[in-house]
């Protein structure tokens, strides 16, 4: 299987418009590859927090539209990264859009741990409930959104739910760059399972962005690692090693339940 991540440059020099057109653009050119998955909040930048409000979609809304088309044009399966949502009654999500290779909506996610503690984010946007996961023909995939990558619980529910390879499209700053990779990695290891982790380039709202996407395999190699800049990021990888890992070395099946609780 073979999978693009566009490293997208999010920098305010660049209008949302033309940034659509452009990303619209770099899909289409991936024709050939099996699924392209772009990073967090790309329209606006995961940090540029007044865009939120003025930049929202209804979640069939402009990026909706030309990432279906962009997702049928090159016959690929598209995680489209994320959009500010506004939901008809008003709230805010930060939403993932899934697109199948005819362009159809296959899933969408509203993120839910948002990031921020006491601003941004985390006090802009409603948090999402529902784990979601997409069966592709040769993987199923279960999708996450860059502060997710801290809650382990959450990846594990995937599991559970059937989730052999992980998309994580972000917006995670250079400052925690250290962090980025090392989570990818342990959710790797620790699942048995494909992580796709997308981040942007360039710098937004004075965060710069830390860029090195990466996509690690269920013994927690790294397979291929971008740079800090725009960056197309290809990699050919076998979904069938999560079954085979899982086979050979079978710690998930030594999980023991319940003890994210406090017991009695
Ligand atoms: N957009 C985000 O979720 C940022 C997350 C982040 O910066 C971190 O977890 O660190």
């Amino acid at each position: 299987m073979r999978a693009s991540l566009l490293q997208v440059a999010v920098n305010e020099d660049e209008s949302v418009d033309s940034r659509r057109r452009r990303v619209a653009a770099l899909v289409r050119d991936q024709a050939g590859t099996d699924l392209v998955v772009l990073p967090e909040l790309w329209t606006t930048g995961a940090f540029a927090y007044e865009g939120f409000g003025t930049e929202a979609e209804p979640l069939e809304g402009p990026t909706y539209e030309a990432m279906a088309k962009a997702a049928s044009e090159a016959g690929v399966w598209l995680h489209a990264g994320s959009v500010p949502e506004r939901d008809p009654d008003g709230t805010l999500y930060n939403t993932s859009l899934v697109f199948s290779p005819s362009g159809e909506l296959a899933a969408s996610y509203r993120k839910i741990h948002r990031f921020g503690f006491d601003k941004g984010e985390a006090v802009l946007m409603g948090a999402g409930e529902e784990l979601v996961t997409v069966r592709l023909p040769d993987t199923v995939v279960g999708v996450a959104t860059c502060y997710d990558l801290r809650f382990p619980e959450l990846f594990r529910g995937l599991v559970d739910a059937g989730a052999e390879t992980f998309v994580v499209p972000a917006g995670w700053p250079e400052r925690r760059r250290a962090h980025w990779t090392l989570l990818a990695r342990a959710r790797a290891v620790e699942n048995q399972a494909f992580v796709l982790a997308c981040g942007t380039a360039g710098t937004h709202a004075g965060v710069p962005q830390a860029g090195h996407s990466v996509v690690v395999d269920p013994w927690g190699e790294v397979l291929a690692e971008a740079g800090p800049g725009e960056e197309v990021l290809t990699v050919d990888f076998d979904p069938a090693t999560v079954a085979g890992t899982r086979d050979r070395f079978p710690a998930l099946k030594d999980r023991v339940l319940g003890l994210d609780r406090p017991r009695r």
